[in-house]
């Protein structure tokens, strides 16, 4: 196992930095290309081990994908040509290529066998499994298919109306790509609001696709065409230097080109409430994404409440504010995240157990955490668990410990943020 020692921050965080490519946009991107009838260009994509299971994935499939450095190539044949996988297909720990990859096996005339990693293989399937059958799916595998490894017995399913009972956009996102595949129209009843790249990413690869207000519906029959796509700087990898230039003392930190995409900028809106002096400058596009550069300067924070319709919003920086929430004055209370149950590992206990051994006074409910503040931190040995978000945060603790920091198993961090310490470093000079 890759263990990490880490030293505090003495002189502060200063510089600028750019985040790699957006993961979310990243899996998509090569999905819609690869499904596509044509060539598709896509610069900035993450090369993070997650999406290169989906690129996998598709080579499988029997795409041919060229890759050099962030720019990939794409030679899409469309979807009559993709081929049955002589092995099975590895989705590594990555749960958005899971579920995504699910809604397309499975309406794909053609018989898969997909599995994961340890963690992928303890997280729910039955989410994206229970309705595809609704449109006539054929998936096998232990406990009624609720885990990996699965088999997709694929075929033409029909369009059906599904209201979901998850706020989860891996699973919009199945039931869309499903429905895009199947027979008919597929009408999709969103919980509440979670992340949208895939319906923006529709029109531009020529897939119609209607939205009001939380209902979706898609035709189906049709076949993607290929796009050139530039992907921004992931907001998620972005928050990790945030919240380090916010506690860091004598810091000032700009990180460029991040997506700002209001289905995901819940941070943005969370830290300045919290105080921050964090400021978004340069606001522009790349695509249909907004994107902006945004300055932290260290500075006090003070506690709040986070809850609600936002929790969608910046589920996966739930680790990182909590650790923002440890240098807040007041009780800061994070509730209705329970899905951070079922990520990579256990994140609400994974949270409570690294900041606790480090010295802070948060507590674990069901659904959340309970953070009082401010408390000083200590230095201590703590593992990732695996979980690359769990080893990010741990790490840009340490910047304001006491003493050092070890992170054992730090190699899981290359997931989605594969130069992740290089960056640390850059601003640490
Ligand atoms: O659709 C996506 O790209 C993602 C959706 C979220 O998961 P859920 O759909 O399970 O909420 C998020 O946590 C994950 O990192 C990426
Ligand atoms: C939850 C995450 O990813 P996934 O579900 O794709 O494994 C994440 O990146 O924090």
């Amino acid at each position: 196992m890759t263990t990490i020692e880490l030293q505090p921050a003495t002189k502060g965080l200063h510089g600028t930095l750019q985040v790699p490519g957006d993961k979310s946009i990243s899996h998509r991107a090569v999905i819609f290309s690869a499904l596509a009838e044509g060539t598709s260009h896509v610069y900035n994509f993450l090369t993070g081990e997650d999406c290169l299971r989906t690129v996998e994935a598709f080579r499988k499939l029997g795409v041919r994908i060229d890759q050099e450095a962030d720019k990939l190539t794409i030679y899409g044949q469309g979807i009559k040509h993709l081929v049955e996988p002589a092995a099975p297909i590895y989705f590594g720990n990555s749960g958005t290529t899971a579920r995504l990859m699910s809604g397309i096996l499975a309406a794909l005339p053609l018989f898969t066998v997909a599995y994961g990693d340890e963690s992928l293989a303890k997280r729910p399937m039955d989410r994206v499994v229970v309705p595809l059958e609704k449109m006539g799916a054929h998936i096998y595998g232990r406990e009624e298919a609720a885990r990996l490894p699965l088999a997709f017995k694929g075929n033409k399913l029909t369009g059906v109306t599904i209201e979901m009972n998850v706020k989860s956009a891996q699973v919009k996102s199945a039931l869309l790509l499903a429905g895009m595949l199947a027979e008919g129209e597929t009408k999709v009843y969103e919980k509440g609001v979670t992340r949208n790249h895939t319906e923006m990413l529709m029109p531009q690869y020529g897939i119609t696709i209607h939205k009001n207000r939380n209902v979706i519906t898609i035709p189906g029959n049709q076949q993607p065409v290929a796009s050139n796509l530039h992907i921004p700087g992931d907001i998620s990898s972005a928050a990790f230097f945030l919240v380090a230039g916010l506690l860091t003392e004598n810091s000032e930190l700009t990180i460029k080109n991040v997506g700002l995409n209001p289905t995901r900028d819940g941070i943005i809106t969370v830290l300045q409430k919290m105080g921050a002096k964090l400021a978004v400058t340069n606001r522009t596009y790349v695509g249909h994404e907004p994107v902006g550069d945004v300055t932290v300067e260290s500075g006090p924070l003070k506690a709040m409440t986070i809850e609600g319709d936002i929790i969608a919003n910046l589920i996966d920086e739930i680790p990182i504010l909590a650790l923002a929430a440890t240098q807040a004055e007041g009780t800061t209370v994070i509730k209705d995240a329970k899905e951070l149950r079922v990520k990579e590992t256990d994140r609400i206990a994974a949270v409570a157990n690294n900041l606790t051994a480090m010295g802070a006074n948060i507590e674990p409910t069901e659904d959340g955490l309970v953070i009082h503040g401010p408390t000083r931190l200590t230095g201590a040995v703590v593992h990732s668990y695996g979980d690359h978000r769990i080893g990010m945060m741990s790490a840009v603790a340490s910047l304001i410990t006491d003493s050092d920091v070890t992170i054992k198993d730090k190699n899981c961090i290359n997931i989605s943020y594969p130069n992740f310490f290089e960056h640390l470093t850059h601003i640490m000079k």
